[in-house]
């Protein structure tokens, strides 16, 4: 296998590049005109689980949008559901677990499935995309952190404050490691499984990271990255976006992991401070600042990519892209981190 454009594996090992690299968050949705077609056609899961249709999704933002990379068309919410609980997807109102968590015999209804039964779809998805990328650009694979998945296991739903998740955190500790080890075990299975199949590299998402107190993220977060990205990080390399959690990039850099993803509140130059020299750093631009006129994305690109020099720097939004940016915007975004992060290679 050789990729035609391997940008993004090169930046993560911390190889001099000829150019910064971009992909977006959530680049494959509704902000595309022809996600919104497939869309009206088929629900939310049964995207995910035929793997044609996840192929052609995935697929989107690279043809149209000309992204350095493909992140799988999925969810983080399969893990629970391969795991046994029933999770539905509201329209506008986003995802809706009826019988979550709350107590330690709740853990009788869930098991740490066997991923070759219950995710096989996400590795014939997988095999397809390769095939169909054809060495274009690399695939993303990608997972929940443990700690944002329990969050939507026991609150049951999307939250601001996740204050019911933290509530069964500190009244039955004992309860909440249990459920962390055991999504943490499926994590790793399926991670590996996506390897196999033929994910380049792996990003795991800890989009609630951020509403723990530093010591509480070691407790309930990171001590389970920790032993997925040591599970995965010879095979592949790997990404933590931790949002909010700018607190812990020295911890989350000394996991080994080679990318750290930001969000855009904190300055790339202090961030950098944190994680040291050796990870890659990925982000940081605000997506709402995608609404602004295309000049103003292209000057606060600019900004973004000289704030975080030519090396070891991924660009991305520091979060999702939102479902009404317009689609020239997003490609605004992409050309200019095309057009101003081109670099001379020293040697
Ligand atoms: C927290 C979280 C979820 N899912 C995900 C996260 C972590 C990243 C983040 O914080 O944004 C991750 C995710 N979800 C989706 C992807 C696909 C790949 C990509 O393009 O990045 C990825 C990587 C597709 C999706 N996942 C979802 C959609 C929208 C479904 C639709 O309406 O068509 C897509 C394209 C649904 C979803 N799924 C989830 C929520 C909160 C929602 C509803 C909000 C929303 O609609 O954006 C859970």
């Amino acid at each position: 296998m050789s990729l035609k454009n391997d940008l993004i594996l090169r930046t993560l090992r911390g190889e001099e590049t000829e150019r910064t690299p971009v992909w977006m968050m959530r680049q494959a949705g509704r902000y595309l005109p022809e996600y919104m077609v497939l869309r009206e056609k088929y629900g939310f899961f049964e995207r995910c689980q035929t793997p044609e249709l996840a192929c052609e999704i995935t697929l989107q933002p690279v043809d149209i949008v000309g992204v350095d990379a493909a992140i799988l068309f999925s969810d983080i919410l399969v893990v629970p559901q391969a795991m046994g609980l029933e999770v539905q997807l509201i329209e506008s109102k986003g995802p809706f677990l009826p019988d979550p968590i709350k107590q330690l015999n709740d853990l009788q209804r869930i098991t740490i499935p066997d991923v070759n039964d219950r995710l096989h779809y996400v590795f014939d998805a997988i095999s397809l995309i390769k095939k169909e990328l054809n060495d274009r650009v690399p695939l993303i694979g990608f997972a929940g952190a443990p700690w944002t998945l329990l969050c939507y296991m026991v609150q049951g739903k999307g939250s601001k404050t996740f204050d019911e998740a933290k509530a069964f955190c500190y009244t039955q500790p004992e309860t909440a490691h249990k459920l962390l080890q055991m999504i943490t075990d499926t994590t790793i299975a399926y991670l590996k499984g996506q390897v196999r199949a033929g994910a380049d590299l792996v990003q795991i998402f800890d989009s609630w990271g951020g509403l723990l107190s530093p010591a509480d993220f070691e407790t309930f977060s990171l001590q389970y990255i920790r032993q997925i990205v040591a599970a995965l990080k010879d095979e592949v390399p790997t990404i933590i976006f931790a949002k909010g959690a700018w607190f812990a990039l020295e911890e989350m850099a000394a996991t080994g992991a080679h990318g750290l993803g930001i969000d855009w509140c904190i300055k790339p130059g202090l961030a950098r401070k944190f994680a040291g020299p050796d990870v890659t750093l990925q982000g940081n631009f605000d997506p709402a600042k995608l609404m602004a006129p295309i000049p103003v994305i292209r000057q606060e690109v600019q900004t973004m990519l000289n704030a975080f020099g030519p090396k070891r720097h991924i660009a991305n939004l520091g979060h999702g892209i939102l479902p009404n940016i317009p689609v020239d915007h997003a490609k605004a975004f992409v050309e200019a981190v095309k057009e101003f992060g081109t670099h001379p290679l020293t040697h």
